[in-house]
């Protein structure tokens, strides 16, 4: 699926990618997590072949990535600058139809799978939110059911509904056999889209799976978050509300078994429980902050 080979890049004398080399074979979700100017976009840049390098060797979907073919099977989500302002939602997908020979009527489907139905005509780019905009990059980026899906910062600007809808969109693809490789910051959500970290580090790639190592982490949503925390929190509960207004506990820190039990003797409905394994923060740490964790 993907095979990138030693891949060096500099800016004028400044290396960047000192020699990144990883294979993909099977469908996966894979994070690429690094500090401010480690190289990520410019490496997804190399991939895509919007970026010339130095040395090395990329190869997707079985092809040499220089190869226009490449992207009937490959789509890059890059940030809201490639968007035209004074064109509409509808016009950018139509053109990308066009392009590579997509019937227009998937352009329904995808609109109403990122849930964009009330702006994608009669308004035009520049009057969209940010989010818009993402969701715009997002149907755009889907609309060729890519075998290969890389994105960069895709969750900039979303609102925790949009993330969670692009998190599930994320994971029904991946589902259906899509590899994605996604840059992002935020390592929340990178824990509950996959274990399988290449953390950028001195231009190079350390490949991480957090499988074994990462603790769980526990997402309870419940009919009364408010007094649920009073609770909790009067029994010394360690936990955190996010911003779906979840109950948010780590495993590390709680019995999960306690916390049913007191939730259950004070009435307070559960309807949903969601668990994660975590651990991209604390490697993170311990990679670029020297941070062991006990
Ligand atoms: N066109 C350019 N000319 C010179 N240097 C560049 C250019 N583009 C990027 N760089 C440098 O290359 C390094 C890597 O940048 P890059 O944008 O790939 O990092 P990044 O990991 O994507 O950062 P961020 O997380 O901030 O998006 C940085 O030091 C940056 O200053």
């Amino acid at each position: 699926m993907v095979q990138v080979k030693d891949l060096k890049k500099k800016y004028k004398k400044e290396w960047v990618l000192k020699g990144v080399s990883f294979e993909l074979h099977d469908p996966e979700i894979v994070a690429l997590v690094g500090p401010n100017g480690s190289g990520k976009t410019t490496l997804l840049n190399c991939m895509t072949n919007l970026l010339a390098y130095d040395e090395g060797s990329i190869t997707l979907v079985e092809k040499h990535h220089k190869d226009p073919k490449v992207f009937y099977d490959v789509s890059y989500l890059q940030d809201n600058r490639i968007l035209y302002g004074n064109l509409t939602a509808y016009d950018h997908l139509k053109f990308i139809c066009r392009v590579q020979k997509i019937p227009a009527s998937k352009i329904q489907e995808v609109v109403e799978r990122v849930g964009m139905e009330s702006y994608v005509k009669g308004r035009s780019v520049q009057s969209f939110s940010l989010g818009m905009k993402q969701h715009l990059l997002l149907a755009m980026a889907i609309l060729n059911d890519p075998k290969l899906l890389l994105m960069d910062e895709p969750l900039n600007g979303l609102d925790p509904t949009s993330a969670i809808n692009m998190r599930n969109i994320l994971l029904e693809l991946h589902k259906e056999g899509t590899t994605i490789i996604i840059s992002s910051h935020n390592l929340d959500e990178v824990d509950r889209l996959t274990n399988k970290i290449y953390f950028m580090k001195d231009g190079q790639i350390l490949e991480e799976n957090l499988e074994s190592y990462a603790t769980k982490k526990y997402y309870l949503t419940v009919n009364d978050p408010q007094r649920a925390e009073i609770i909790l929190k009067n029994l010394s509960f360690p936990l955190t509300i996010n911003l779906e207004k979840q109950l948010v506990f780590e495993d590390s820190h709680i019995s999960i078994q306690e916390v049913i039990s007191q939730l259950n003797q004070h009435d307070i409905l559960i309807e949903d429980i969601e668990n994660t394994r975590v651990g991209a923060e604390k490697r993170y740490r311990e990679l670029f902050e020297g941070v062991r964790s006990i």
